[in-house]
């Protein structure tokens, strides 16, 4: 088998002296869409800053593509960086430009290619995720789900190699999730890619993957493929994937006791 795109070995974090990663260890096969999942604050958009270069760990390393991330200097991280589309949360388009030029945006920024090319490229990028003539529209004039769609064109813009999505999904109506779903899906095996989508959306997400990472107070509690998952019977990833009020996880923040604090005595 292949070497992995990405290696995360036994990577702790801290900020300041508060830890949010206890020893992760992930791997990204090449070709694969992978889901980080966990509830808010467990440390994933974390995760991903240190595979984009952003933070370092406190201890162990990543690895792309055969290389030490924290172990890159100024010029081999921004190369690197060129080799990925990130895709963070709501993506915002520059309003103040079409559609086309801000799929072009990155091209004209990091490429000396002619004008020509890029409205080519711009065309195929948009054709890509079904917005091939909207290229004069402004991004006031789409709809939720429309611009996502234009937010990943520019994340493909430049045929990345990984793709990283910081909740994709956030903020969808439900078929405008299941078509940037599909189009996730679509994207990375037509662009031959690998793609790590940071989500809490399990339903959505479950349906595209091919392996998740389930993320808890900084560790990995869970890990397989989207059936593993489903059939899994740690009472954590039960009662996320289902939705349940009861479980490991508190309805009540850890307050004082509601009942003490009104007078009440059981
Ligand atoms: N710059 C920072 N300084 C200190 N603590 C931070 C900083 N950024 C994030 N944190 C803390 O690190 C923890 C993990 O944050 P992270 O953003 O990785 O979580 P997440 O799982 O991606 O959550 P969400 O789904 O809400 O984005 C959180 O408790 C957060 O408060």
């Amino acid at each position: 088998m292949s070497a992995p795109l990405v290696e995360v070995r036994d990577v702790n974090f801290a900020y300041d002296s508060r830890p949010i990663l206890k020893g992760i260890n992930m791997s990204f096969p090449k070709g694969k869409l992978i889901a980080i999942m966990g509830l808010s604050g467990c440390g994933k958009t974390t995760i991903l800053r240190h595979i984009g270069g952003v933070l370092k760990p406190t201890q162990g390393y990543v690895k792309v593509d055969g290389q030490v991330i924290s172990e890159l200097d100024q010029q081999g991280l921004y190369a690197m960086r060129r080799k990925m589309g990130m895709l963070f949360q709501f993506g915002a388009l520059f309003t103040d430009m079409t559609v086309f030029d801000n799929v072009a945006f990155q091209m004209r920024e990091h490429t000396d290619l002619p004008e020509e090319i890029i409205r080519d490229l711009v065309m195929m990028k948009l054709h890509a995720v079904g917005l091939y003539g909207t290229q004069d529209l402004m991004p006031g004039e789409l709809s939720g789900g429309m611009a996502r769609r234009v937010a990943l064109a520019r994340t493909i813009a430049l045929d990345p190699m990984l793709i990283m999505y910081d909740e994709p999904f956030a903020g969808l109506d439900p078929i405008s999730l299941t078509v940037v779903g599909e189009l996730i899906r679509k994207l990375n095996e037509a662009l031959g890619a690998t793609s790590i989508i940071v989500t809490h959306d399990v339903q959505e997400s479950l349906k595209i993957v091919d392996y998740v990472y389930f993320v808890a107070d900084g560790a990995i509690i869970a890990e397989g493929s989207a059936d593993d998952i489903r059939a899994s019977g740690e009472a954590f990833v039960k009662q996320f994937v289902h939705g349940e009020m009861d479980g490991p996880l508190p309805f009540h923040y850890p307050g004082n006791d509601f009942n003490t604090d009104l007078g009440v005595h059981a």
